[in-house]
């Protein structure tokens, strides 16, 4: 089975916009646990621009079901995540100035550091992912810096998809199947979304889990505009 993880940094940004405390991230982690969902995602980045360290902490006593934070592992990181103690830290080479993630970790020239900070999180019992592209030696280099799992970025695959070519998930079936092997867990994220995820989910063997949250929450606007409209017209009438 494969578990969604649902990424509320999107929520965190529409709340920010205002200063106040509207759409309240914890009811809505709350909301999207009683729908189904099987964990919760936070990406905070070093501005806070959506995800403020302060609400890593808020979400503990809320999430009860998969707790996932992911990021940069820099020093002020990786004290948080002790803290906090999710079910999963997923270590991402994002940069300071980055828009959105937008690659995987060199796994062999990172290999030292992922280990020493990988140990870390073991010691504090909490279950370590690396974000890679689909690539075979990142995988195997994955695998030596102990990590529980990888995150398979699927940024190209989503685009590609996209545009029809579905040849585009090969590598990352692949690389999936390698995982296996090597007995390390697989998850994947970004981009995924309602058009790409069942044809995803169908060709990736032993997907563990999906973070999605750019799409689903853009597609939670698409399909509740409608229900939304409608109630402010009944109240006008
Ligand atoms: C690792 C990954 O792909 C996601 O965490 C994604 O980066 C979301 O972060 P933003 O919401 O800041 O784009
Ligand atoms: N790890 C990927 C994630 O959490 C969500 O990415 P996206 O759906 O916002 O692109």
């Amino acid at each position: 089975m494969t578990k969604l993880s649902v990424n509320v940094n999107k929520i965190a940004t529409l709340r920010n916009s205002r200063g106040g405390d509207t759409p309240n991230l914890l009811k809505v982690a709350t909301d999207i646990q009683d729908f189904g969902a099987e964990g919760i995602t936070i990406h905070p980045r070093p501005d806070e621009r959506h995800i403020r360290y302060q609400d890593a902490y808020d979400l503990k006593p809320i999430v009860y079901t998969e707790y996932n934070i992911e990021g940069n592992p820099i020093p002020k990181f990786v004290e948080l995540v002790k803290e906090v103690k999710p079910t999963q830290v997923t270590l991402v080479p994002d940069a300071v100035d980055a828009i959105t993630s937008n690659a995987g970790w060199d796994t062999i020239e990172h290999k030292d550091f992922l280990r020493e900070v990988i140990s870390e999180f073991k010691k504090n019992d909490i279950r370590t992912s690396v974000f890679v592209d689909p690539v075979e030696k990142m995988i195997e280099g994955a695998k030596e810096t102990g990590a529980d799992r990888i995150e398979l970025y699927t940024e190209t695959f989503a685009s590609e998809y996209a545009k029809g070519n579905k040849d585009a998930v090969l590598p990352y079936a692949t690389c999936a199947m390698l995982a296996v092997d090597l007995g390390i867990g697989v998850n994947a994220g970004h981009d995924l979304s309602l058009d790409n995820i069942k044809f995803f989910k169908e060709n990736i063997p032993g997907l563990l889990e999906v973070s999605i949250g750019h799409a689903l929450i853009s597609e939670s606007l698409y399909l509740g505009l409608e229900n939304v409209v409608n109630m402010y017209l009944h109240r006008l009438k």
